[in-house]
């Protein structure tokens, strides 16, 4: 068996960590012959609810996992690490809009990155799944200067996972049967969930999302409202965010970061812009991307029609004035 993982969770003694734990050390993200070593952090107030964690995780006799750290210190948390799964955070109530957690998110991030920054590997692969999820991963990223802007990623999957299973029901397929939808900009209201260049499989033949949907209404209209709002409908009937799929979308990123996508497949991660689709360098906006040898890239050469580019940028002003509002945020 390979050397075990490490693999870092924050927010450990929340409702997605329950979910996420048991996935990951059950091999489902990093492999079923992949031992790991699991560091939980949380905050010291959490820490006898996260001992029953550590209790429960022990309880579930996985033989991958080799050792659980449990603690209340960054820095003991993010040693050595090879992935984390940056969830600490507060998660939103009903009737607030997920930039409403800035002012009391965007701090944890900046003192996590300065202690991921010291004591983690610099090829560690993070994934921020915290709100407002990209732009921490912004201020993770900047205050974790000698690790690779590269390494730094937000969870936009969840926005992916719930698109193509509209469009699967709507299609009467499963959700393996539809590909290539594409998650734009900010995990937000704001988000572009776009098909366009989207397929699926019926009867055994490949077709375009549009032609097999035959309805542009449809989606262009409660598609788009369906997906941008459906953070808040589960909040709404749950009193509580999204937790089971949250983590199941975790899972799926890493997973992907770690072992690739497949042929033309590409998956929608929030990654450091570098301009491409003339969007500000430096924001943290999701893109389509394809996976290999644990690197991914943008998927070059889209076509953006009229309507695709009004969404592109009105996604990108908002992860922008969040942006500015965090860095003046993290100034002391
Ligand atoms: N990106 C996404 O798709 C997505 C999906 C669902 C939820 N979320 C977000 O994930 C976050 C966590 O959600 P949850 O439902 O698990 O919340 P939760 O309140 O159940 O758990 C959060 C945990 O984080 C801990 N925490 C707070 N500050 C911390 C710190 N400085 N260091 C370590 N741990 C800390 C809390 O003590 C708590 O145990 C929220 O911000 C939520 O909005 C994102
Ligand atoms: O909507 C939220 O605030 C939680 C999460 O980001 C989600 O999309 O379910």
């Amino acid at each position: 068996m390979a050397e075990p993982l490490k693999v870092v969770v924050t927010g450990a003694a929340g409702q997605i960590a329950y979910s996420l734990l048991y996935s990951v050390a059950k091999g489902d993200v990093f492999g079923y012959d992949q031992s790991l070593e699991l560091n939980l952090l949380d905050i010291t107030p959490m820490m006898e609810v996260l001992n029953g964690v550590v209790m429960e995780l022990q309880d579930c006799a996985i033989p991958l996992v080799k050792k659980i750290t449990a603690t209340d210190d960054p820095n003991v948390a993010f040693k050595d690490v090879n992935a984390a799964f940056m969830v600490g955070a507060m998660p939103r109530k009903d009737g607030m809009e997920r930039k409403d957690l800035l002012k009391a998110n965007v701090k944890i991030f900046k003192a996590q990155g300065q202690a991921m920054d010291k004591v983690a590997k610099k090829t560690v692969r993070v994934v921020v799944v915290g709100n407002p999820a990209n732009t921490n991963a912004c201020i993770l990223s900047r205050y974790a200067p000698s690790i690779p802007k590269e390494n730094f990623t937000c969870l936009t999957r969840l926005d992916q996972n719930r698109a193509q299973a509209q469009i699967a029901a709507r299609l009467g397929v499963t959700t393996d049967k539809v590909t290539n939808v594409i998650i734009w900009g900010n995990h937000s209201s704001t988000q572009f969930p776009d098909v366009a260049h989207a397929k699926v499989e019926l009867n055994g033949q490949v077709v375009p999302v549009p032609e097999a949907v035959k309805d542009d209404n449809y989606l262009k209209n409660d598609f788009i409202k369906t997906v941008q709002q459906r953070g808040a409908a589960v909040i709404k009937a749950r009193k509580l965010s999204s937790a089971m799929s949250a983590a199941k979308a975790a899972c799926d990123h890493m997973h992907d970061w770690f072992v690739g996508t497949k042929g033309s497949n590409w998956v929608s991660m929030g990654v450091i812009s570098d301009g491409s689709y003339g969007i500000k360098e430096g924001l943290m906006y999701s893109y389509p991307v394809q996976i290999k040898d644990k690197k991914w890239s943008i998927v070059q050469g889209l076509s953006i029609n009229e309507f695709a580019r009004e969404k592109l940028d009105a996604t990108a002003a908002e992860l922008d004035e969040e942006l500015e509002a965090a860095v003046a945020e993290c100034t002391d």
